[in-house]
């Protein structure tokens, strides 16, 4: 089966590649991106390392794979190739996925003019983002007829790699689920994801305890240093900030198991899990990729509002995720876009209106709980 995969970068090379590939029902994959100089190494170069980083070190070959830049599309240069693939997967940030809806104009049509169908999984962080992608499509007049939309929790830690080379470090650990309802019955399985029946749950779990911890970490750590210490596994050296690890994970296992009906003690041994991944030696991630995009990750279906109000709807605990929440408006790393947009705007209007004028569909109690933590 062909496939084709929006987004060369770490997680595209170094997650979905290899997890697609350990299915022998997938044959080739065909990349796409916008950036020229990783399409042109795939095409020269055909395949790549990716290597396991763990006690003992693994390296998979990458093979059978093909590179278009995304505008091909647009070109009718891959027409052919889109009408054999049977499953698209994205993974290129959340906020670009706006830039695609030409593309995806394209492809329905020329789906239904052949009467083909095809999956969208959008390998994303984020809450049911294949939905959200769908409803931007709608939202834009796309015809969504000839996709089926299916949600997903994909959890790896690929680092920022070497800029020059095609090959990928990763940590061993791979985790991909996908909706299994959404799955329609005439696509075949992939025999290397998992399909849940409670996606809802799986995909709060690690959006909350993996990856809102790991942002509230970074934001954290640039209040201290400015990221002086640059990479997390040298910061969480720090006692102040494995404290800060223990006091922010106490609070939100009380907080997830309560919303999303778990055991205390399951979600105990998944924190547990999540701190020797965070601290593998052989990892070195940077703490500005952690940090990234705090536009996206403020919004409240997101990684800290979505706890915390429930947190404060049910008179539990959210001191450190307030903490969090002001260290994100606080994060000003002029690398950043959305962090300068939004300091730029912090700084004209204020923190209050900042967060009224970002995070979408705030209700009154929700606002007032906004005006209690902001400090
Ligand atoms: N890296 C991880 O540990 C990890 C784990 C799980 C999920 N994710 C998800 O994957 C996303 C991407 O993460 P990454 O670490 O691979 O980032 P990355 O920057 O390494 O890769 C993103 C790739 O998308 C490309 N891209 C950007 N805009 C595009 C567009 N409009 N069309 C086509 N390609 C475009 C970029 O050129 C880049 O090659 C994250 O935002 C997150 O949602 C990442
Ligand atoms: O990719 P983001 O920006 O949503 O979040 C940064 C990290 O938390 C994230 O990439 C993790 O490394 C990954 O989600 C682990 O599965």
């Amino acid at each position: 089966m062909k496939t084709i995969h929006l987004g060369a970068g770490n997680i595209g090379r170094g997650f979905i590649a290899p997890i697609l590939k350990q299915d022998p029902a997938i044959g080739e994959i065909k990349f796409l991106d916008v950036n020229p100089e990783v399409i042109n190494l795939i095409k020269t170069q055909k395949k790549y390392i990716v290597k396991e980083l763990a006690e003992k070190d693994n390296e998979i070959l990458i093979k059978n794979i093909s590179a278009n830049l995304l505008d091909d599309i647009l070109k009718a240069k891959i027409d052919d190739y889109l009408l054999d693939a049977k499953i698209i997967t994205i993974s290129i940030g959340q906020p670009n996925l706006r830039f695609l809806i030409k593309n995806f104009e394209y492809i329905s049509d020329l789906l239904i003019k052949n009467n083909k169908e095809m999956l969208i999984l959008c390998c994303e962080n984020g809450n049911r983002v294949s939905s959200y992608f769908k409803k931007l499509l709608i939202e834009n007049k796309i015809n969504v007829l000839p996709f089926h939309f299916v949600d997903v929790v994909v959890d790896r830690i690929v680092p920022n790699q070497e800029r020059d080379s095609l090959n990928v470090q990763v940590e061993k650990y791979f985790s991909w689920i996908v909706d299994e309802e959404q799955w329609p019955s005439n696509f075949t399985k992939i025999k290397t994801i998992v399909y849940s029946k409670d996606l809802d749950s799986e995909i709060n779990k690690k959006i909350c305890l993996l990856n809102g911890v790991h942002s509230a970490l970074s934001w954290h750590r640039y209040a201290i240093d400015k990221f002086q210490i640059p990479i997390l596994q040298d910061a969480l050296k720090f006692n102040e900030t494995k404290n800060y690890f223990d006091n922010l994970t106490s609070e939100l296992v009380i907080i997830i198991a309560q919303q999303y009906n778990f055991e205390i003690k399951y979600l105990k041994e998944y924190i547990s899990s999540i701190w020797k991944r965070f601290n593998n030696p052989k990892i070195k991630d940077e703490m500005s990729r952690i940090a990234r995009n705090p536009i996206t990750k403020m919004q409240k279906n997101e990684r800290i509002l979505n706890p915390l109000f429930f947190a404060a709807s049910k008179g539990l605990k959210f001191e450190y995720l307030s903490q969090a929440f002001n260290d994100l408006l606080n994060y000003h790393f002029s690398e950043d876009k959305e962090a300068v947009e939004l300091s730029n705007y912090i700084s004209v209007h204020g923190k209050l209106k900042a967060v009224l004028n970002y995070v979408k569909e705030l209700n009154n109690q929700e606002i007032e709980v906004i005006k209690k933590i902001i400090n």
